[in-house]
């Protein structure tokens, strides 16, 4: 692929394209991706600004579709050299019934295999999770693990079930014969929690603390670490791996990465105070304001009044059993297996990818206004 007779030949595509990490991944192909002839986004919902992206170069095809409906899938991988799966439903708060999340995450993976393999499309990268890994149902600290870190992965929550089994069903289809006899070659990447532009739970942290009166309360012992990756290192792991997958299968294929960059090691608290400090907030208290069992009750009452109040009304708090126990487990990755496996340095420093975010949010603020 890396021959210059071939250069503008390849055509991409990337489901859930138009999604928070799906954009990135978008406009960092248009901008590193030379040999990129036609690039196709794939999403339940289409943005406005794929627009702009329609008069440079590269031929971009905006496809309305649901990862769901196998034929819609396949017509869209038809004729791609390499495939991108970040479509996903991202539920931890009970949005949506663990049927759905299993009939997106998990069918809809396995419509994208067998379209590629029915089509004749050879290289496959999924957008997995680090919750595939965990933090696990008994709350087991992960400290600074790696890809093979021994750890008890055991999950009951739909998300990350789903994600552990699409992950696993695009593991096993590395190798299969695609149209034309050739093997397919697939891998995944796990980010930790992604932060960055469009980050929508930054959003609602950002809001919560202007109703507050500019102020967040710490619920989470500073000393618990929580994984943070720049969404612009994660897009730039993702194009790396698509452009590396051909020439290094035997070593890539069937492999997991976690997506990491040099984002400090902080609670999850302590490290949105580096965007949100920044633009006025403040966290009150240097130790939890409340005693822990509170907040495990506050969380099973949420879950009772989302139970209760179903029938009138979606309510759907970011406090919950799942995600209390997400931000109150240590789960950190270091790790070098992406420098090892296809050079990837990060692309964004620490600096650029703090500053990126906090003007980004200061731009939400001046819009909210
Ligand atoms: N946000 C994070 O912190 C994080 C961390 C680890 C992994 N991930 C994974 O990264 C991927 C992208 O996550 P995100 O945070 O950008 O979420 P997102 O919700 O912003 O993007 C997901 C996109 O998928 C699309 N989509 C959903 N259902 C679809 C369907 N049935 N058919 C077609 N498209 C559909 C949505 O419209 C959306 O544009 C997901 O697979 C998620 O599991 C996210
Ligand atoms: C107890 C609250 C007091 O402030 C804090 C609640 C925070 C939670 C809403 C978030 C803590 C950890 C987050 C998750 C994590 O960063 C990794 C994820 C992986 C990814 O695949 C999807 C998003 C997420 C589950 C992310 C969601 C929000 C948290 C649970």
């Amino acid at each position: 692929m890396a021959d210059s007779a071939q250069a503008q030949k390849l055509v991409y595509l990337v489901t859930g394209g138009c999604g928070f990490l799906g954009e990135h991944v978008v406009r960092m192909l248009l901008q590193q991706e030379p040999q990129l002839r036609e690039l196709r986004i794939f999403d339940l919902h289409l943005g406005p600004w794929l627009e702009e992206l329609k008069t440079g170069p590269v031929q971009v095809t905006a496809i309305q579709g649901d990862v769901t409906q196998a034929h819609e899938v396949a017509a869209a991988v038809a004729g791609a050299h390499v495939v991108i799966h970040t479509a996903g439903l991202v539920d931890v708060f009970g949005k949506t019934s663990p049927e759905t999340i299993h009939e997106v995450n998990v069918q809809g993976t396995r419509n994208v295999i067998e379209a590629c393999v029915q089509t004749g499309t050879r290289f496959l990268v999924y957008t997995s999770s680090m919750e595939v890994v965990g933090p696990n149902v008994k709350g087991q600290p992960f400290y600074r693990g790696n890809e093979n870190t021994p750890y008890e992965a055991v999950h009951r929550h739909p998300y990350p079930c789903s994600k552990a089994l699409a992950e696993q069903l695009v593991l096993e289809a590395n190798g299969r014969k695609v149209l034309g006899g050739l093997p397919l070659v697939t891998c995944a990447l796990r980010p930790t929690g992604i932060y960055g532009e469009g980050h929508q739970i930054m959003r609602d942290f950002y809001h919560q603390g202007l109703r507050l009166g500019g102020r967040l309360f710490r619920a989470i012992p500073a000393s618990v670490e929580h994984g943070r990756v720049y969404v612009g290192n994660v897009a730039w792991m993702h194009v790396l791996v698509a452009r590396e997958l051909e020439h290094r299968a035997a070593l890539m294929g069937g492999q997991v990465y976690f997506c990491y960059d040099n984002s400090p090691y902080k609670s999850y608290e302590d490290f949105n105070m580096e965007f949100l400090g920044p633009c006025g907030l403040r966290l009150v208290g240097t130790h939890p304001l409340l005693p822990y069992w509170l907040l495990v009750f506050l969380a099973a009452l949420n879950v009772l009044l989302q139970w209760l109040l179903r029938p009138l009304l979606l309510y759907a708090p970011l406090l919950n059993p799942y995600t209390l126990a997400m931000a109150n487990t240590t789960f950190t990755v270091s790790t070098d297996k992406a420098r090892r496996h296809f050079g990837y340095e990060p692309l964004f420093s620490w600096e650029e990818s703090r500053t990126r975010t906090i003007r980004w949010v200061q731009a939400v603020e001046g819009s909210a206004q």
